[in-house]
């Protein structure tokens, strides 16, 4: 197990996003300590996804920077979970684990996705196609190629916001258990996910607001389901996100 000081964090300067006349975001800056698993919430529209597809690479700001809190760019350091799994369905799961491998050129770590496949409780689907499992056993299976890729910093929105109640408390556990290693940014607009799964919150509130870090959770995460510190942040999470979508 590697110390989390090897493991970088996010560090976000004066970054601003408008299209055309609306204004997204304005200076926004945000530290995340590598080895952090951190949610953000907000009120629909607030810039979430666009912030994490900057930290991604996949969109550009229109000024400001991101890097690791190592200062090197973060562009090969990342891996992605999205809401839907884009697996491929015409690949058998095992295949898709290591999507990234075969689309890459590179050779496919046979051992690797196997283990991980292992971890995710589905090494019986190996040989299966995506149409054959449940919505619980493709995130699951999305899950393993998200980690297949040996990333240190993991974006993920809203991976589990589909899921039945049941399936997604069960894969929470799943993820906390898998990313512990890693520095994680969680978009869900679930609190009692917030609350479980993270060390901080963070509230994107529509511009002018910006980000509040003032939210605190007791105790160190994953929390159990019905931990009572939990809940009550929950509770009060709730609150200031009604609040704060006005
Ligand atoms: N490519 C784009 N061109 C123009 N406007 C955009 C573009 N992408 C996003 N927006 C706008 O930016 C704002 C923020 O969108 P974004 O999807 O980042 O919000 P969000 O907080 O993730 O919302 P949700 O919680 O509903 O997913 C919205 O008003 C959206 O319409």
């Amino acid at each position: 197990m590697q110390p989390l000081s090897a493991i970088p964090g996010i560090k976000v300067r004066d970054l601003s996003l408008k299209f055309g006349e609306q204004i997204i975001f304005d200076r926004l800056n945000m530290d995340i300590t590598g080895g952090e698993f951190v949610a953000l919430l907000g009120a629909s529209g607030a810039g979430k996804s666009s912030l994490l597809r900057i930290i991604a690479g996949l969109a550009p700001p229109t000024s400001g920077s991101v890097t690791g809190s190592d200062n090197q760019p973060l562009a090969g350091r990342i891996a992605w979970m999205g809401q839907k799994d884009l697996l491929y369905p015409w690949l058998s799961v095992i295949d898709n684990v290591a999507l990234g491998a075969r689309l890459r050129g590179e050779k496919v770590d046979r051992d690797w996705a196997r283990h991980l496949l292992a971890r995710v409780g589905l090494s019986r689907e190996e040989k299966s196609l995506p149409a054959t499992l449940s919505g619980g056993m493709r995130q699951r299976a999305a899950l393993a190629r998200t980690l297949y890729e040996r990333q240190p910093i993991v974006l993920m929105d809203e991976p589990f916001s589909a899921l039945d109640a049941i399936t997604r408390t069960q894969i929470q556990t799943l993820a906390a258990e898998l990313l512990a290693q890693h520095t994680v940014l969680l978009i869900t607009h679930d609190p009692a996910e917030a609350c479980r799964l993270s060390h901080r919150l963070l509230v994107l509130s529509p511009y002018p607001f910006g980000i509040d870090d003032s939210h605190s959770i007791a105790g160190l995460p994953p929390r159990a389901p019905d931990d009572l510190d939990s809940m009550r942040s929950q509770a009060e999470l709730l609150q200031r996100l009604i609040k704060a979508a006005g």
